[in-house]
């Protein structure tokens, strides 16, 4: 499923209409009955809606949904928010097939009771009131209404949008609908995936209102949910006649004297990963404490300097041979020999090279040699690490995460896992996925090294973008079923996801 900007559902509905034929009233009336089915499931035909409707589409929907629900016997009691509203197009048609089939509205101001007197007579609040057609700040009377529909303690069911969210990445300006419910219509809303503006979604389902898929080949933006149907559906099956070469020989240089145990998450993620042969690079005192835990891995001693790895041009040489990708950063610690293998790697290793952690420190030093480099390249920065990469702060990556990845994927012809919850993939292409698993018990050290294992697996046995997208969503995936068994958030470690990494890739056998 896509995932899309204000301005981009606009063109996919006027597509819809103008090119395919389709007349908006129609799909209108397709999100009037899904809305009500669903509003009726969720709690039957005995509770009692107070509808608000805006004066633009929005409330198109809100005329439609009310009058479903009334042809259906339930209570609702219907009210425009602005004062001699004017409707148009198809939200005039559907206030006047409302009014033409026998029903009442009331204008907010003319209720003529008090604001408690209202809320004593009703159970669940509709928002039809702003979607997507939001410019600048939410203006009064929706101001008012939307602090007083907050402070009710009330079910509140939004359309489209919680009333004053804005669809894309433009910053919030005002107090928005603060929503227990959104029915987003058709396709996601990007803003659902910000961490300013998701939690005034509260639970979200997306609904169809008839939009065809054909329109979607005119969408420029890329952007798509990445769950368990696109997990399962990209998934290439392994050859019956692999073996330990052909299922991906790969590399991770990861640790230090002082963090041994960054490699060994990586490594073993990348062995549970399904990695056909993985060596490890490390400081000689690593392997002592990696290999007791690690038993499948091979290793390799480089040269080191103060207990950080320092290998010569040889040694990364000898070690680039005949791996499919290899694994850079977990636990390698900052030197300038550090950046200079760093440099090294980026210039010469012509497999698929992921750079993590400690190794996305040099990254933004390292720009024109990155501009250079033809082989694949992965970055897996965390929010903090996209800022220091795109030189911008963390407020703004937090705000405009799609437009950043997607820049810097772009320019530096990069693939980049921008991590959090919600974690981005964003391909050199354009294309961008958005992960649809995980938890908050995913959120610690060590966690990022385990997802860096299972990246570094994948893409040297799946093709790359759908490896990128998988690995995120196994990694978040493992997490899920692990809480479901009863751990719990704050006591899930990395090596627990690691070992329930076996039971997440039964998803895709
Ligand atoms: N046929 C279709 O196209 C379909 C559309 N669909 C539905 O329509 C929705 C989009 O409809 P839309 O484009 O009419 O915009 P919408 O969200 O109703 O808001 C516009 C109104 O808000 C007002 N307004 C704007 N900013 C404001 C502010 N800051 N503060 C206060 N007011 C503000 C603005 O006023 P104006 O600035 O024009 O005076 C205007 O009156 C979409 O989310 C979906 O639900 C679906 O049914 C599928 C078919
Ligand atoms: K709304």
């Amino acid at each position: 499923m896509r995932i899309v900007t204000g301005e981009e559902m606009a063109s996919i509905d006027a597509i819809t209409i103008n090119k395919i034929g389709l007349p908006g009233v129609v799909l209108m009336e397709n999100a009037g009955r899904e809305i009500a089915r669903r509003l009726i499931d969720l709690y039957g035909m005995e509770k009692r809606f107070l509808l608000f409707i805006g004066k633009g589409n929005n409330g198109g929907d809100g005329f439609a949904v009310a009058r479903m629900l009334k042809e259906q016997g339930v209570s609702v009691l219907t009210c425009i928010v602005e004062d001699e509203a004017i409707f148009e197009g198809d939200a005039k048609l559907h206030k006047r097939v409302y009014e033409q089939s026998g029903y009442r509205w009331r204008y907010w101001k003319e209720m003529n009771r008090t604001w408690s007197e209202v809320l004593c007579e009703v159970d669940v609040v509709v928002d039809a009131m702003l979607g997507t057609g939001l410019r600048g700040a939410i203006r009064e009377p929706y101001t008012s209404i939307i602090k007083k529909i907050n402070l009710a303690d009330k079910e509140i069911v939004s359309i489209d949008l919680p009333s004053g969210v804005p669809a894309g990445e433009a910053e919030m300006e005002g107090e928005p609908i603060s929503a227990d419910r959104t029915f987003t219509l058709q396709l996601m809303k990007l803003s659902y995936y910000l961490e300013a503006t998701k939690p005034y979604y509260g639970e979200v389902e997306t609904l169809p209102i008839g939009i065809p898929p054909a329109t979607m080949n005119h969408l420029e933006a890329q952007r798509c949910v990445w769950g368990k149907d696109e997990v399962v559906n990209s998934w290439v099956k392994s050859n019956p006649f692999a073996h330990k070469g052909s299922n991906g020989r790969i590399g991770v240089i990861a640790g230090s004297q002082q963090m041994p145990g960054a490699a060994a998450l990586s490594a073993s993620a990348a062995i549970r990963g399904g990695a056909g042969l993985t060596t490890v690079g490390t400081v000689s005192t690593a392997i002592q404490t990696v290999a007791t835990h690690v038993k499948e891995a091979m290793y390799t001693a480089f040269s080191e300097q103060s207990g950080l790895i320092a290998p010569t041009e040889e040694e990364l040489f000898a070690f680039y041979e005949g791996k499919a990708a290899i694994a850079i950063g977990p636990g390698i610690g900052r030197s300038t020999r550090i950046k200079a293998m760093i440099a090294h790697a980026i210039e010469h290793y012509t497999g698929i090279l992921i750079l993590d952690a400690d190794a996305l420190v040099y990254v933004s030093e390292l720009h024109d040699e990155v501009k250079k480099r033809r082989s694949p390249l992965v970055l897996t920065p965390h929010i903090g690490e996209m800022a220091h990469l795109a030189n911008e702060s963390v407020d703004v990556v937090k705000q405009y995460r799609f437009t950043i990845a997607e820049t810097y994927a772009q320019t530096y012809q990069a693939h980049i896992i921008l991590k959090g919850p919600h974690t981005i993939v964003a391909n050199p292409n354009g294309g961008m996925t958005v992960n649809h698993s995980g938890n908050a018990g995913l959120a610690k050290g060590g966690s990022g090294d385990v997802l860096t294992g299972i990246v570094t697996a994948l893409v040297a046995r799946q093709p790359l973008e759908t490896a990128l997208s998988t690995a995120v969503f196994l990694h978040g995936h493992a997490a899920d079923l692990l809480i479901n068994q009863g751990f719990s958030i704050n006591s899930l470690t990395p090596s627990d996801l690691i070992e329930g990494l076996a039971e997440a890739y039964k998803l895709c056998e």
